[in-house]
Protein backbone atom coordinates (compact mmCIF):
# COMPACT_ATOMS: atom_id res chain seq x y z
CA UNK A 1 0.00 0.00 0.00
CA UNK A 2 1.21 3.58 -0.54
CA UNK A 3 0.24 5.81 1.56
CA UNK A 4 -1.49 9.02 0.32
CA UNK A 5 -2.89 12.05 2.69
CA UNK A 6 -5.24 13.06 -0.01
CA UNK A 7 -7.51 9.54 -0.09
CA UNK A 8 -8.65 10.43 3.20
CA UNK A 9 -9.96 7.85 5.01
CA UNK A 10 -10.07 6.87 9.06
CA UNK A 11 -6.83 8.30 11.04
CA UNK A 12 -6.80 6.65 14.69
CA UNK A 13 -5.31 8.47 17.65
CA UNK A 14 -3.85 6.34 20.06
CA UNK A 15 -5.08 6.87 23.71
CA UNK A 16 -2.23 6.78 27.02
CA UNK A 17 -4.67 4.50 28.68
CA UNK A 18 -4.80 0.94 26.96
CA UNK A 19 -8.54 1.45 26.10
CA UNK A 20 -9.49 -1.98 24.60
CA UNK A 21 -7.38 -4.14 27.33
CA UNK A 22 -4.91 -5.73 24.93
CA UNK A 23 -1.90 -3.87 25.10
CA UNK A 24 -1.38 -0.58 22.63
CA UNK A 25 0.63 -2.18 20.24
CA UNK A 26 -2.02 -4.72 19.75
CA UNK A 27 -4.44 -2.08 19.43
CA UNK A 28 -2.55 -0.35 16.84
CA UNK A 29 -2.02 -3.53 14.43
CA UNK A 30 -5.51 -4.40 14.67
CA UNK A 31 -6.53 -0.68 13.51
CA UNK A 32 -3.73 -1.00 10.50
CA UNK A 33 -5.74 -4.50 10.16
CA UNK A 34 -9.16 -3.01 9.89
CA UNK A 35 -8.16 -0.29 7.05
CA UNK A 36 -6.41 2.70 9.13
CA UNK A 37 -3.52 4.23 7.32
CA UNK A 38 -2.76 7.72 9.55
CA UNK A 39 -1.76 6.75 12.99
CA UNK A 40 -1.25 9.78 15.56
CA UNK A 41 0.94 8.35 18.44
CA UNK A 42 -0.49 10.89 21.81
CA UNK A 43 0.90 10.31 24.96
CA UNK A 44 0.82 13.02 27.38
CA UNK A 45 3.03 11.82 29.85
CA UNK A 46 6.90 13.14 30.23
CA UNK A 47 8.18 9.99 30.54
CA UNK A 48 10.61 10.12 27.50
CA UNK A 49 11.93 6.54 27.45
CA UNK A 50 8.76 5.55 27.03
CA UNK A 51 7.33 7.54 24.85
CA UNK A 52 10.53 6.85 22.15
CA UNK A 53 10.18 2.96 22.38
CA UNK A 54 6.29 3.12 22.57
CA UNK A 55 6.60 5.52 19.40
CA UNK A 56 8.78 3.30 17.66
CA UNK A 57 7.08 -0.18 17.96
CA UNK A 58 4.34 1.49 16.15
CA UNK A 59 6.27 3.43 13.39
CA UNK A 60 8.07 -0.78 12.66
CA UNK A 61 3.90 -1.53 12.69
CA UNK A 62 3.07 1.30 9.94
CA UNK A 63 6.32 0.77 8.08
CA UNK A 64 5.31 -3.27 7.51
CA UNK A 65 1.94 -2.22 6.29
CA UNK A 66 2.83 1.32 4.42
CA UNK A 67 0.49 3.17 6.92
CA UNK A 68 2.01 6.63 8.02
CA UNK A 69 2.98 7.37 11.85
CA UNK A 70 2.62 11.16 13.43
CA UNK A 71 3.24 12.35 16.59
CA UNK A 72 1.62 14.54 18.30
CA UNK A 73 2.88 17.46 19.56
CA UNK A 74 6.26 16.81 19.80
CA UNK A 75 8.29 16.92 16.35
CA UNK A 76 11.62 16.45 18.57
CA UNK A 77 10.55 12.45 18.82
CA UNK A 78 9.10 12.21 15.00
CA UNK A 79 12.59 13.55 13.66
CA UNK A 80 14.45 11.03 16.37
CA UNK A 81 12.53 7.98 15.22
CA UNK A 82 11.87 9.11 11.65
CA UNK A 83 8.40 9.33 11.88
CA UNK A 84 6.41 10.40 9.02
CA UNK A 85 5.56 14.05 10.77
CA UNK A 86 3.78 15.58 13.25
CA UNK A 87 0.47 17.03 14.69
CA UNK A 88 0.78 20.26 16.22
CA UNK A 89 -2.17 22.44 17.84
CA UNK A 90 -2.71 25.90 18.25
CA UNK A 91 -0.37 26.13 21.88
CA UNK A 92 1.85 24.24 20.56
CA UNK A 93 5.52 24.74 18.74
CA UNK A 94 5.11 26.38 16.01
CA UNK A 95 4.51 24.94 12.12
CA UNK A 96 7.41 26.89 10.83
CA UNK A 97 10.16 25.19 13.57
CA UNK A 98 8.63 22.07 13.12
CA UNK A 99 9.15 22.45 9.09
CA UNK A 100 12.70 23.69 9.35
CA UNK A 101 13.59 20.69 11.57
CA UNK A 102 11.48 18.02 10.23
CA UNK A 103 12.15 18.85 6.40
CA UNK A 104 9.46 19.10 3.32
CA UNK A 105 8.98 15.62 3.17
CA UNK A 106 7.33 15.73 6.68
CA UNK A 107 3.88 15.21 7.34
CA UNK A 108 2.19 18.56 9.12
CA UNK A 109 -1.24 18.81 10.71
CA UNK A 110 -2.77 21.81 12.22
CA UNK A 111 -5.54 22.10 14.71
CA UNK A 112 -7.74 24.56 13.51
CA UNK A 113 -10.54 24.20 16.34
CA UNK A 114 -13.79 25.88 14.69
CA UNK A 115 -11.79 28.74 12.74
CA UNK A 116 -11.72 28.21 9.06
CA UNK A 117 -9.45 31.67 9.63
CA UNK A 118 -6.83 29.48 11.28
CA UNK A 119 -7.05 26.80 8.03
CA UNK A 120 -6.14 29.81 5.63
CA UNK A 121 -3.16 30.58 7.74
CA UNK A 122 -1.83 26.94 8.55
CA UNK A 123 -2.05 26.56 4.12
CA UNK A 124 -0.17 29.84 3.72
CA UNK A 125 2.14 28.68 5.96
CA UNK A 126 2.54 24.97 4.53
CA UNK A 127 0.59 22.71 6.36
CA UNK A 128 0.10 19.42 4.94
CA UNK A 129 -3.06 18.98 6.53
CA UNK A 130 -6.05 20.86 8.50
CA UNK A 131 -8.13 19.17 11.78
CA UNK A 132 -11.48 21.16 12.72
CA UNK A 133 -13.31 19.78 16.16
CA UNK A 134 -15.13 18.99 18.25
CA UNK A 135 -17.90 18.21 15.99
CA UNK A 136 -19.47 16.44 19.35
CA UNK A 137 -18.87 16.13 22.72
CA UNK A 138 -16.02 13.95 23.59
CA UNK A 139 -14.78 11.82 26.55
CA UNK A 140 -11.26 12.05 25.67
CA UNK A 141 -11.06 15.74 25.47
CA UNK A 142 -14.16 17.42 27.40
CA UNK A 143 -13.68 20.66 27.19
CA UNK A 144 -13.05 21.13 23.21
CA UNK A 145 -14.23 23.62 22.06
CA UNK A 146 -17.38 22.98 19.40
CA UNK A 147 -17.07 23.18 16.04
CA UNK A 148 -20.57 23.11 13.14
CA UNK A 149 -20.83 20.85 10.71
CA UNK A 150 -21.27 23.34 8.56
CA UNK A 151 -17.30 24.01 8.67
CA UNK A 152 -16.55 21.12 6.92
CA UNK A 153 -18.22 22.10 3.61
CA UNK A 154 -16.97 25.11 3.69
CA UNK A 155 -13.60 23.96 4.42
CA UNK A 156 -13.58 22.22 1.56
CA UNK A 157 -14.42 25.06 -0.10
CA UNK A 158 -11.92 27.01 0.59
CA UNK A 159 -8.84 25.25 1.35
CA UNK A 160 -6.71 23.47 -1.13
CA UNK A 161 -5.97 20.66 1.81
CA UNK A 162 -7.29 17.84 3.12
CA UNK A 163 -9.82 18.08 5.96
CA UNK A 164 -9.66 16.00 8.99
CA UNK A 165 -12.83 16.27 11.49
CA UNK A 166 -12.31 15.07 14.98
CA UNK A 167 -13.95 14.82 18.26
CA UNK A 168 -16.48 12.46 19.49
CA UNK A 169 -16.82 10.77 16.57
CA UNK A 170 -18.65 7.26 16.19
CA UNK A 171 -19.59 5.13 13.54
CA UNK A 172 -23.15 6.29 13.43
CA UNK A 173 -21.66 9.79 12.96
CA UNK A 174 -19.47 9.16 10.41
CA UNK A 175 -21.43 9.04 7.32
CA UNK A 176 -22.57 12.51 8.01
CA UNK A 177 -18.75 13.92 8.89
CA UNK A 178 -18.17 11.82 5.31
CA UNK A 179 -21.07 13.68 3.54
CA UNK A 180 -20.47 16.84 4.58
CA UNK A 181 -16.58 16.73 3.31
CA UNK A 182 -14.19 15.54 5.96
CA UNK A 183 -11.51 13.68 4.29
CA UNK A 184 -10.31 11.85 7.58
CA UNK A 185 -12.29 10.83 10.16
CA UNK A 186 -9.63 11.27 13.24
CA UNK A 187 -11.12 8.70 16.29
CA UNK A 188 -10.05 7.63 20.00
CA UNK A 189 -12.31 6.61 21.76
CA UNK A 190 -15.01 4.65 19.04
CA UNK A 191 -11.73 2.98 17.69
CA UNK A 192 -9.48 1.77 20.55
CA UNK A 193 -11.98 1.35 23.40
CA UNK A 194 -14.07 -1.69 20.82
CA UNK A 195 -12.91 -5.18 21.28
CA UNK A 196 -13.62 -5.47 18.20
CA UNK A 197 -10.95 -3.02 16.62
CA UNK A 198 -10.43 -4.33 13.02
CA UNK A 199 -14.42 -5.49 12.13
CA UNK A 200 -15.05 -1.39 13.51
CA UNK A 201 -12.65 0.11 11.77
CA UNK A 202 -13.75 -1.66 7.86
CA UNK A 203 -17.18 -0.29 8.94
CA UNK A 204 -16.64 3.32 9.16
CA UNK A 205 -14.35 2.90 5.59
CA UNK A 206 -17.31 0.75 4.39
CA UNK A 207 -20.00 3.28 5.17
CA UNK A 208 -17.46 6.43 3.09
CA UNK A 209 -17.20 3.91 -0.19
CA UNK A 210 -21.07 4.53 -1.28
CA UNK A 211 -19.80 8.27 -1.43
CA UNK A 212 -16.36 7.72 -2.75
CA UNK A 213 -18.42 5.73 -5.60
CA UNK A 214 -20.76 8.72 -6.38
CA UNK A 215 -18.11 11.78 -7.10
C1 LIG B 1 -6.09 15.11 14.07
C2 LIG B 1 -6.00 15.90 15.32
N1 LIG B 1 -6.78 16.99 15.44
C3 LIG B 1 -6.73 17.73 16.56
C4 LIG B 1 -5.89 17.37 17.59
C5 LIG B 1 -5.78 18.22 18.82
O1 LIG B 1 -4.51 18.85 18.91
P1 LIG B 1 -4.25 19.88 20.10
O2 LIG B 1 -5.22 20.99 20.02
O3 LIG B 1 -2.82 20.23 20.09
O4 LIG B 1 -4.57 19.04 21.40
P2 LIG B 1 -3.80 17.74 21.93
O5 LIG B 1 -4.16 16.59 21.08
O6 LIG B 1 -2.34 18.01 21.91
O7 LIG B 1 -4.34 17.58 23.32
C6 LIG B 1 -5.11 16.23 17.42
N2 LIG B 1 -4.27 15.80 18.39
N3 LIG B 1 -5.18 15.52 16.28
C1 LIG C 1 -7.47 15.09 20.76
C2 LIG C 1 -8.72 15.81 20.45
N1 LIG C 1 -8.71 17.06 19.89
C3 LIG C 1 -9.94 17.54 19.72
C4 LIG C 1 -10.23 18.87 19.16
O1 LIG C 1 -11.39 19.26 19.09
O2 LIG C 1 -9.27 19.52 18.75
S1 LIG C 1 -11.14 16.46 20.22
C5 LIG C 1 -9.99 15.33 20.68
C6 LIG C 1 -10.33 13.99 21.27
C7 LIG C 1 -10.83 13.02 20.21
O3 LIG C 1 -11.11 11.81 20.84
P1 LIG C 1 -12.48 11.05 20.68
O4 LIG C 1 -12.51 10.46 19.33
O5 LIG C 1 -12.39 9.96 21.74
O6 LIG C 1 -13.58 12.01 20.96
MG1 LIG D 1 -1.18 19.43 20.91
Amino acid sequence: MTFSLTQGGLYAITDSRCLSGTSLEQEVEDALQGGCTLIQYRDKSSDHAKRSQQAQALLKLCHSVGACLLINDDWRLAADIGAHGVHLGQQDEQLEIARRELGNQAIIGITCHDQLSLAVEAQQQGADYVAFGAFYPSSSKPNARPAPLSLLNKAQQSLQLPVVAIGGITLQRAPELWQQGADWLAVINDIFARQNIAEHCRSYLACRQPLRDQR
